[in-house]
């Protein structure tokens, strides 16, 4: 009896497995490509995948914006893998994103779905060996996986490639590459456009499009076919979202006290941690490693290689708790990840989407709890109002907050003591005259334009600050001739109260 019902349940998964594969193939994609997709465990098409496949196998341009998780990077690499299949060469296919992590996330998924195809890959990336790079770019790779910066690097200062028959331009994260935030690539991506054929298919993927529509469109010319998931909610449905009030002092107790929890219930759950700088991710996580908990960092400060390692320690569960900058916020796949706790409120929704959507990926559940400062509540709102969702307020036993208290914030301390020693804002400094130089400016005359600037608004306000003391010396000395004047009429009504008695 129990054979039987064995046999019947392996034959169930069997027939779920030959329909997913089918309905892969009703896309369009070529038998071998539907049985490598469910090898690499794509049971059946996801929606993105369902309507974007089909439209980029017609030679369309193609905009796809859906929720986190839901297979966007699928949506693209199987259709190029197919095109590329047909009329093999290289370089075929280049795939922009914004971090060095999130492309070589993306090299994995063109490596092992293309692994029939024996294709070649090149990733690009800042922080790693430049020379190595340009020679792995001269013999043509099928697909060059890049970030911005150091692709527009090369293009600069070498002519061993080419990027003129690419057939493929795809933007992950699209509308962050087109965004004008503190990592600016727009004048890389200057570079970038002018080196690859106008007569190309172009693809934008991202969580949040909507926002850069107008931009995207206009790079995706081409009969574009736009996809945005139908559902009104921006985040996924299996993603439980809460929210903690917690005074600004209180908020590492609290944090602590979230983690210790986990741990203590929950021993193979999976953490990412976000915070607002660099050097609040390298406190917090030398805090955490104080009281013994498994963590590691991940922020722009750090080396690509230290990066690198950390990563992969969390992916591989020997460290189950990621504090990282919003470096980590986006594209990055990590399906063991249950929980995300946002140590700041994010101040854009957008950003919120992206950090929490780091759990409850691929039909999986998560949660996500956000520490709100009575400083942060207007932001709270907004994430609402863009996710078209309420958070719910996450309780916790805040004597247990208390208890620990003193002692959390003592840690802090001596961490930031320990910090300050190990020359932090120095190498801070250092990495942003280096970044200076990369994007063609000079550190020198950039510190002196600022050195100006400062000196002008500093004179400003000095300017301010004396009209305003002359204002009030002004007001003052109406005020007491006021008062001057009232007294000698006030002594001059007296007298003559007196002369009259
Ligand atoms: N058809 C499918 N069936 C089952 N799993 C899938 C399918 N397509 C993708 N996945 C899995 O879903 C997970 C999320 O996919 P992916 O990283 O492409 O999401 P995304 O939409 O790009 O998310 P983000 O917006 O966060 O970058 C991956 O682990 C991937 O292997």
């Amino acid at each position: 009896m129990s054979d039987r019902r064995g046999g019947d349940a392996i034959g169930t998964r069997r027939r779920a497995r030959g329909a997913g594969m089918a309905e892969f193939r009703a896309l369009g994609l070529a038998p071998w490509l539907a049985e490598q997709a469910r090898q690499v465990g794509l049971v059946r098409p996801t929606p993105v995948q369902a309507a974007c496949i089909p439209a980029v196998l017609q030679g369309r341009d193609c905009l796809g914006c859906a929720k986190t998780g839901s297979g966007k990077t699928a949506a693209f690499v199987l259709p190029v893998l197919q095109v590329l299949s047909e009329d093999p060469y290289g370089i075929f296919c280049l795939v922009l994103t914004p971090t060095r992590e999130l492309a070589y996330q993306i090299a994995e998924q063109f490596r092992v779905l293309g692994k029939p195809l024996g294709l070649k890959d090149c990733v690009v990336v800042g922080g790693l060996d430049m020379v190595a790079q340009a020679l792995e770019l001269s013999r043509k790779p099928h697909v060059v996986i890049a970030t911005p910066g150091r692709l527009a690097d090369h293009l600069r200062s070498s002519s061993t490639f080419s990027l003129k028959k690419l057939k493929f331009l795809v933007l992950d994260e699209a509308d962050r590459l087109l965004e004008q935030g503190c990592a600016d690539f727009t004048a890389d991506l200057e570079v970038i456009l002018e080196a690859v054929p106008a007569r190309r298919q172009t693809l934008l993927f991202s969580a949040t499009l909507t926002a850069t529509l107008t931009e995207l469109r206009a790079l995706a010319a081409n009969r574009p076919f736009f996809w945005e998931a139908a559902s009104e909610v921006r985040t996924v449905e299996q993603l439980e979202q809460r929210y903690l009030l917690v005074p600004e002092a209180v908020k590492d107790a609290y944090l602590v006290h979230l983690v210790q929890t986990f741990q203590d219930e929950h021993d193979d759950w999976a953490i990412i941690i976000f915070t607002k700088t660099c050097k609040d991710c390298q406190v917090l996580n030398m805090m955490l490693r104080k009281y013994k908990f498994p963590s590691v960092a991940l922020h722009s400060m750090m080396k690509q290689k230290q990066r690198f390692a950390a990563l992969a320690k969390f992916k591989s569960s020997i460290f189950k708790i990621l504090i990282a900058t919003d470096v980590a916020a986006r594209g990055l796949d990590i399906p063991a990840v249950q929980v995300v706790i946002n140590h700041n409120t994010p101040g854009l929704p957008k950003i919120y989407i992206h950090r929490v959507g780091r759990t409850a990926r691929a039909g999986r559940k998560g949660m996500a709890i956000t520490l709100v400062t009575q400083y942060d509540i207007h932001l709270v709102h907004a994430i609402e109002e863009e996710i078209k969702l309420k958070l719910k307020e996450f309780s916790v036993e805040e004597q247990l907050v208390l208890d620990i208290l003193t002692q959390v914030n003592v840690t802090r301390r001596e961490c930031e003591i320990e910090l300050e020693g190990m020359d932090f804002d120095e190498k801070k400094e250092i990495n942003k005259r280096k970044q200076m130089i990369l994007e063609g400016k000079d550190p020198d005359l950039e510190a002196k334009r600022k050195a100006e600037l400062a000196k002008i608004k500093k004179k400003n306000k000095e300017c301010r600050e004396k009209v305003q003391q002359t204002l009030e010396r002004k007001k003052q000395l109406q005020l007491k001739r006021k008062l001057q004047k009232r007294m000698e009429r006030r002594k001059r009504k007296m007298e003559k109260e007196k002369e009259e008695q």
